[in-house]
């Protein structure tokens, strides 16, 4: 069968076939051509098929060729008329020739087409045709500060891009076909380029300075907000990799800590493959221990590996209902099969073909994280995997928040249904492990400015436990949406960032910069031996020459004001509750053997404190 036959039997498939365009053709075992090829006809002759179906009827195509089809007549006159190398057939092929041989009057039935349209040239109802796609999004491009700064990707990958104030003008580049960009203004080294441009044959992009990642998909590393003072940072669910390479690029911007590390936990054995790729492409693999194929929820919060883990962020597996492009295929017109033709004494004639199938309805399909469609036929049965959902992202969040040391705690998703964000939110709060540990939701004006700004907060219409309370609004207000038809060139996403009582360092504009001194760049400032100053008193962090004790000298460890000297912190204390410190200052950490005065156990576990 060729192509156009193949592509033909798709694209007239019922609805109830499969999911959408892509997980029909992909997913199909029957098929003869490459289905890259098919996807692309089908796609593009779907985008087109409005117009073609004019062109046919007025040409009468169907009148005059018995053996083409309605669908055959829109796939083989779009590669005929908008095609670079017209009809992938041979020459002698019977379609082939039987379109050819209409070609001068299709072409004028196509002029007449784009007249009507006002369209001055065929590139001008090619842009008129896009447009009906919806609001094209951009191009977000990440610049990976391991490996490059955005002023030098200016120079280089963008040499010749206008610089635009807004993502909206990125975004109506898609009509002039402008080579623009954007310096986006909420979240750092992140840029909005033209959307028809492709980055992947870029040497940047190869070498992991740039990372194509969506803006809201960079909201949970920049909201967790990862510096060194946190000690590890867990990422629970990574591949391939997209926010454990930015809280990477953040920590590499700040200064990571010695020993710090980013932990990244993939249960899937073949994605975590991805994820090693990628973090090595991006230069993090040295601050990053992967565990391929283990499974978080089965990770021990109080093992001794994880004691220094400060801050987390849980991206779980969703219903991917806000991803952008999956299945927005445009519809597929087909001609009408009915005319009105002349018998041999000029006399008109109804003559009538079998009905058209029907074309192509969209439907409720799921995505997960392989990218796999499902097919969901009912309310129900989207109603049922949601709640699903639901159960397992709340397990994960609360198992986060059992880790001894964890202070902050970013949950995401790029779904757009409350059950899974909102209400995932409010039954983690009602948890007992919550209230037991004082997790509480990261209030907008406590968070880092870009996402303070950003205007879309959570949505509490659909979520059925609440009080509507003043606390309700406050937790509404932390949470963080993005809406991908909302004109911000942006995936459906969700984020929430929770915190522990106790956890000051975000509160003030102040201690935005942390306990430390840092320069210009917002670098922790260290001396020679690599000791950086307490912000408030202006005192090394830890005297090594002097010791402990010598004048001039705060020993400092964890946050400002946190709560290991509260009484729950990992750290050994006296008989009257005082935390034990080794002569360098650190305090010994209560699982270890040693005592105040074994030096030699700073380097079992090679963590003793927050030592940055
Ligand atoms: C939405 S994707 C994560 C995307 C990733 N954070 C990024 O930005 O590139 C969810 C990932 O979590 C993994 N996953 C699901 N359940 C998990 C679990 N219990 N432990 C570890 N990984 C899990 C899935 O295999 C999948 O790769």
């Amino acid at each position: 069968m060729s192509l156009y036959h193949e592509t033909a039997a798709i694209v007239t498939s019922p609805s109830t076939h499969g999911g959408s365009l892509k997980s029909r053709i992909y997913g199909s075992k029957d098929l003869k051509s490459p289905p890259a090829q098919v996807y692309a006809l089908a796609f593009e002759s779907s985008k087109w098929s409005a117009i073609l179906k004019e062109v046919v009827e007025s040409s009468q195509l169907l009148q005059k060729e018995r053996k083409i089809t309605p669908a055959l007549s829109i796939l083989l006159v779009h590669d005929l008329l908008l095609a670079k190398k017209g009809v992938a057939l041979p020459a002698s092929h019977g379609l082939r020739l039987a379109v050819e041989k209409h070609k001068a009057r299709l072409q004028s039935e196509f002029t007449r087409a784009r007249i009507r349209r006002k369209c001055p040239t065929v590139e001008a109802l090619k842009a008129t045709v896009d447009a009906q796609l919806g609001p094209a999004h951009p191009r977000w491009i990440r610049v990976n500060t391991l490996k490059s700064t955005v002023d030098e990707q200016l120079d280089t990958t963008f040499k010749g891009f206008e610089v635009v104030p807004t993502a909206q003008e990125v975004m109506a580049s898609a009509l002039t076909g402008k080579r623009v960009l954007c310096l986006d203004s909420h979240v750092p080294n992140l840029i909005a380029a033209s959307p028809g441009v492709d980055f992947t044959k870029t040497e940047a992009y190869k070498s992991g300075a740039l990372i194509l990642q969506d803006k809201a998909s960079c909201f949970p590393a920049y909201l967790l907000d990862p510096r060194p003072e946190d000690g590890d940072i867990i990422d629970a669910c990574s591949a391939p990799g997209n926010k454990t390479t930015h809280l990477a690029g953040i920590l590499h911007e700040r200064g990571f800590a010695p020993n710090q590390h980013i932990i990244a936990f993939e249960k899937d054995k073949h994605r975590a493959k991805t994820l090693d790729k990628m973090i090595r492409t991006a230069g993090t693999d040295k601050h990053t221990l992967t565990h391929p194929g283990r499974d978080f929820l089965q990770a021990d919060p109080h093992a001794p590996e994880f004691r220094a883990v400060g801050a987390l962020l849980l991206d779980p597996s969703c219903s991917g209902s806000g991803i952008v492009g999956r299945d927005d295929t445009p519809e597929f017109h087909l001609p009408s099969t009915t005319t009105t033709t002349t018998t041999p004494d000029n006399k008109p004639l109804k003559r009538k073909r079998p009905a058209a199938p029907t074309p192509v309805q969209p439907q409720t399909i799921m995505i997960d994280d392989a990218g796999t469609e499902t097919h969901l036929p009912t309310p129900q049965a989207l109603q049922t995997r949601l709640t699903a959902l639901a159960t397992f992202q709340l397990a994960i969040l609360l198992h986060a928040f059992a880790f001894p040391a964890a202070k902050k705690v970013t949950y995401s998703t790029c779904s757009i249904h409350a059950v899974e964000n909102e209400g995932v939110v409010f039954a983690a709060l009602r948890s007992d492990i919550a209230k037991q540990r004082g997790w509480r939701v990261l209030g907008r004006e406590e968070q880092v400015r870009g996402m303070r700004e950003w205007p879309v907060r959570g949505d509490l219409r659909d979520v059925t436990e609440r009080d509507d309370g003043e606390g309700d609004k406050v937790v509404g207000g932390g949470c963080v949406r993005a809406e991908r038809e909302d004109g911000r060139g942006v995936m459906g996403f969700f984020v929430v960032c929770f915190v522990r009582k106790g956890d000051d360092h975000h509160k003030t504009d102040d201690d935005d910069e942390g306990p430390f001194v840092r320069d210009g760049e917002g670098r922790i400032v260290r001396d020679e031996e690599g000791i950086p100053t307490v912000n408030r008193t202006g005192k090394k962090a830890v005297d090594l020459e002097g010791g402990l004790g010598s004048s001039g000298v705060e020993v400092r460890f964890g946050e400002e004001g946190g709560d290991d000297d509260n009484g729950d912190g990992p750290f050994k204390r006296d008989a009257e509750g005082r935390i034990v410190r080794g002569l360098d200052g650190m305090p010994r950490l209560k699982a270890k053997r040693a005592s105040a005065d074994d030096d030699d156990d700073q380097g079992d576990d090679g963590w003793g404190g927050f030592d940055d």
